[in-house]
């Protein structure tokens, strides 16, 4: 009786081993029963504890409880909870629910492990990626150091069950390809009970076949989000680096559009990455397989065959296969600069508004997406060419190749003999037998060639994928090697004498890129066609100061104690924001050391992520005030509104839930999470969860006396109407749009009264606000012991300082000089300050006295009108400042014989003696409002001389 799977019955049947015939049964029965188990034999309980295991993709959240729209804010404040393992937990809002995610961040010590791997791209590695051995070490090293980094991870347990489903799939090709054949076998038999046999059998072949299919599917697609989730995650932890790092801030020196790089690319990487593997791991199996199952077939000589067809479809295509890594590559940043432009319209609408530049930046947009556009349809064009050969080749030689491979040992070789096919043998059931044999044969065959070819065709589609592959690893590595190789960032140095800021023998100077090019910085008229040839090198140097150019500022040696406030000033681009820069770690202080010397005589700076916070706090909560002091704290020119509620405004870069550990008297509870523990660990890690009410209950506020300052702090810059008018501290909107200029201004002073830094260095960051309000905020912030560094043109402000730094900045090819001078003692300032008072005030009615002086000069232009004569001529008659002619009339006429004596002094004057007449009166009129004729006033005149 013969078996679905076993050999045909026939004498010569297809000569297939049989532990490979019986394997795929074994196999498939091992599924069958895999599947059942789990379906069935699992309790309700292990459900729920499986369902709540799986990592979030799987995880549908509790339906127990919802959170209403105020539960899920509140929820939401803590953007992290504290795990009782010392990791935390993202809280992510999922239609009215809240996902925990865990966070784990990269260690610096990983950062570091990592850089060897990662080496600076030079040559043509980086213009002109190909399938070659620096291809396969970028990708190695993407794969093995960051995406996939241990065989325990969840992304390598994804693999490993994607690899089944692979294998298994080709499994059931083969057995589908041998039923095919047996059904077709009893057909031509008229063997009905074989037949029923056989479909009832390709029936139950069909659900393992489609849910492997379903589950390849699945498996790809989570492979890629995983896969893009684990790269994200690093390159956050390494992009967003804080000081002295503080990649973010200085990447963009040496590559464009980096935003694309950290999107766009990761995710088309990611992509690529996971339907290549399906798409190379398939096919090559199906074709070992399918090439070993032929060959016993076929026969050597059909074997070599087989392998002759392989070697010409290689060749042919290789050689019509345009530089798709390449073209890919291109296509991704011109997608980059097309979708950076959209978002600086987005962000500097209003200014473009206020421009009206609507149609410009549409011409800009425009001619960014036509390049892109241009590069997309050349690269459509190309592929015409390349899919017809391509098309050609896999489907019709390959099958003419089937064909012929087929024919072989049925028409020419022994095979024909041994297969029955004697001329003049018996007729009858014999015959029909070796029909039906070789029909089975030839559809088993055919069927197994047919996969053949769509094997050979997706691995063909393969090598192009695998060229856009390469073009995207090695834009992923280039992002990845030029922010693990940036030079190191500028630490604060030495620390001598506590409490002050020392700055020595400083050269302020611009960085620059002194050699290479950026990258991303190709020739915009570029052609498809130049790209194939392109010689040009595109890599990363490392910084150099612009040591050619003057520095802004030379030779700078300050020191600045608590309490000596200084301002810094000079006119627009000598250095002054320069000098924060430096002080601030953002510029290299060439030459010399800036110290910034704590209480305690080590280093105090702002904490830089959630763990430097802890222990910052942890730190200081052994001072007097609860929160701690960073040393520093620099309010930049163009200000700054972080996503966030209101009170994020003013606590920023403090995290809400920070804020809660620094002022709520009682630790919040620690919350309840559960995990499996069948699962591989870092499945079970992800799988960490918690209900609704557990975080409602666990999310701690924040004390009433840390809300009270805040609304303090809001009165002193008066913003406490914002309150109100919001609705709430804790309300979200786009502050940068909501917030005024000056509002934002001065939400920035609220932000430097809350931290309370010891020295603040404020970038013209009152400039719209008004000078009385500015003068309060300032002397809240010196209450507060706050030592201020004003950077500012505003001789207003030096009233506030002690110190008054200027700034030449550089001319010619000589450095940029200071001078620091002291402003005085405060009742000095106060009083000098008392004289700007005054005199501002008499400048204020500086425009009442020009406007009367212009009436007095209109009407000396009324006597101008008197003729040679010595008589008035027609310009008399009009009416003079203001004054119609009636009123002039009715003046003379009240007058009577007074008016009649001045008209006839009028006329007997000449034209100069009138004249004179009216500057004399000018005169008395300013000497009467205390001013000289130039508009001087009158006593310090008299004082001068
Ligand atoms: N990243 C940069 N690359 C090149 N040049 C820069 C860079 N940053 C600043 N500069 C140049 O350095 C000079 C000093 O800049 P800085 O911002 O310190 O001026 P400033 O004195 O604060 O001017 P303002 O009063 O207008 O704010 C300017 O000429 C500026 O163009």
């Amino acid at each position: 009786m013969p078996t679905a799977f076993s050999k045909p019955i026939l004498p010569h049947p297809l000569p297939i081993p049989s532990s490979l015939n019986r394997r795929p049964i074994v196999l498939a029965f091992f599924v069958f029963l895999l599947l059942r188990s789990r379906t069935v034999t699992l309790s309700k309980d292990a459900l729920v504890s499986l369902k709540n295991s799986l990592p979030s993709v799987y995880k549908c959240p509790s339906r127990k409880k919802k959170l209403n729209p105020d539960e899920l804010a509140k929820v939401l404040q803590q953007v992290y909870v504290d795990e009782p393992d010392g990791s935390k937990t993202l809280l992510v809002p999922y239609r009215e629910r809240v996902i925990k995610v865990p966070i784990r961040p990269t260690s610096k010590s990983k950062f570091v492990a990592d850089t060897p791997h990662f080496s600076l791209l030079v040559g043509t590695a980086a213009s002109k990626p190909n399938i070659d051995l620096a291809f396969l070490a970028q990708l190695r090293a993407i794969l093995f150091r960051i995406a996939i980094p241990s065989w325990r991870s969840s992304e390598a347990g994804i693999v490993a069950l994607h690899s089944t489903f692979l294998v298994l799939r080709t499994v059931l090709s083969i057995m589908v390809a041998r039923l095919d054949g047996r059904i077709v076998r009893d057909i031509v038999k008229a063997d009905g009970k074989g037949f029923l046999k056989g479909l009832a059998l390709w029936f139950l072949l069909a659900i393992p076949s489609s849910f492997t299919n379903s589950m390849i599917r699945h498996f790809q697609s989570l492979l890629a989000l995983r896969l893009r989730t684990r790269l994200t995650r690093y390159l956050h932890d390494l992009y967003l680096s804080s000081n002295p790092d503080l990649r973010y801030y200085r990447a963009s020196n040496y590559l464009e559009g980096i935003d694309q790089y950290l999107t766009a690319d990761v995710e088309a990487w990611s992509n690529a990455l996971s339907g290549l593997y399906g798409n190379i791991l398939k096919p090559s199996l199906d074709l070992v397989l399918f090439t070993s199952q032929l060959s016993r077939s076929l026969g050597v000589r059909g074997t070599l065959l087989l392998f002759l067809n392989y070697y010409t479809t290689v060749a042919i295509l290789r050689a019509v296969t345009p530089a798709f890594g390449r073209l890919a590559a291109v296509e991704a940043r011109l997608e980059g600069e097309y979708r950076a432009g959209m978002g600086r319209v987005g962000r500097e609408a209003e200014e473009v508004a206020f421009y009206d530049g609507g149609a410009r930046e549409r011409d800009i947009l425009t001619k960014a997406y036509m390049k892109l556009i241009k590069h997309v349809n050349s690269v459509y064009k190309i592929r015409i060419a390349y899919e017809w050969t391509e098309d050609y080749v896999i489907k019709y030689l390959w099958s003419a190749a089937g064909y012929a491979l087929i024919a072989v040992p049925i028409l020419y070789t022994r095979t024909k003999r041994s297969l029955g096919l004697q001329t003049g043998g018996p007729l009858g059931d014999g015959k029909d037998e070796a029909v039906a044999g070789r029909t089975e044969t030839y559809i088993s065959n055919r069927r197994l060639l047919l996969s053949l070819a769509d094997a050979g065709g997706r691995l063909m589609y393969a090598y192009k994928d695998l060229l856009e592959l390469a073009g995207l690893t090695t834009r992923l590595y280039t992002l990845l090697s030029t922010l693990l190789n940036l030079p190191k960032g500028y630490q604060p140095l030495l620390v001598e004498r506590a409490d002050e800021i020392c700055l020595r023998n400083i050269d302020v100077r611009i960085p620059r890129i002194s050699k290479g090019k950026k990258h991303g910085h190709e020739d915009e008229t570029k052609t498809i066609d130049k790209i194939v040839d392109d010689e040009d090198e595109i890599d990363v140097k490392p910084v150099e100061n612009g040591l050619n150019d003057p520095p802004l500022v030379h030779d700078l040696n300050l020191v600045i104690k608590r309490g000596d406030h200084m301002m810094i000033t000079g006119s627009n681009g000598v250095g002054k924001t320069a000098v924060a820069r430096v002080l601030a770690g953002l510029w290299d202080p060439i030459d010399g050391g800036v110290s910034l010397n704590g209480e305690e005589g080590g280093q105090v700076e702002m904490p830089r992520d959630e763990t430097e916070a802890d222990a910052f706090f942890a730190r200081s909560a052994k001072a007097a005030h609860t929160r701690p002091r960073p040393a520093l704290y620099v309010l930049p020119q163009r200000s700054y509104m972080p996503v966030g509620s209101l009170l994020e405004q003013i606590i920023y870069p403090c995290s809400y839930a920070t804020f809660i550990k620094m002022t709520s008297s009682a630790p919040p509870a620690p919350v309840r999470t559960s995990s499996i523990s069948f699962l591989p660990v870092a499945l079970s890690r992800a799988a960490s969860t918690t209900t609704a009410s557990a975080l409602l209950s666990s999310t701690p506020s924040p004390s009433a006396a840390a809300l009270q300052e805040i609304h303090e702090i809001l009165e002193k810059v008066h913003l406490g109407y914002l309150i109100e008018r919001e609705g709430g501290l804790h309300v979200r909107k786009e502050w940068r749009d909501v917030l005024s200029g000056g509002e934002k201004q001065r939400m920035g002073m609220a932000r430097v009264l809350w931290w309370r830094p010891k020295w603040a260095v404020l970038d013209e960051c009152t400039s719209a606000v008004s000078s009385d309000v500015e003068g309060r905020m300032y002397e809240a912030a010196k209450a507060l012991d706050i030592t201020l560094i004003t950077i500012s043109l505003r001789p207003s402000l030096a009233k506030y300082h002690s110190q008054l730094l200027t700034l030449h900045g550089p001319s010619g090819s000589e450095p940029g000089k200071w001078t620091l001078s002291r402003v005085g003692t405060a009742e000095e300032r106060m009083s000098v300050q008392h004289e700007i008072d005054v005199l501002e005030d008499k400048l204020r009615d500086v425009e009442g006295w020009e406007k009367r002086v212009k009436e007095l000069e209109a009407m000396l232009s009324v006597q101008e009108g008197v003729n040679k004569d010595g008589e008035l001529d027609e310009l008399e008659a009009e009416p003079v400042n203001g004054f119609e002619e009636e009123d002039m009339t009715a003046s003379r006429d009240d007058n009577g014989e007074a008016e009649e004596e001045d008209h006839a002094s009028v006329s007997v004057l000449s034209a100069s003696e009138f004249r004179r007449d009216q500057e004399e009166y000018a005169d008395e009129e300013l000497e009467s409002v205390g001013l000289s004729e130039d508009g001087f006033a009158i006593d310090e005149i008299e004082e001068e001389a």
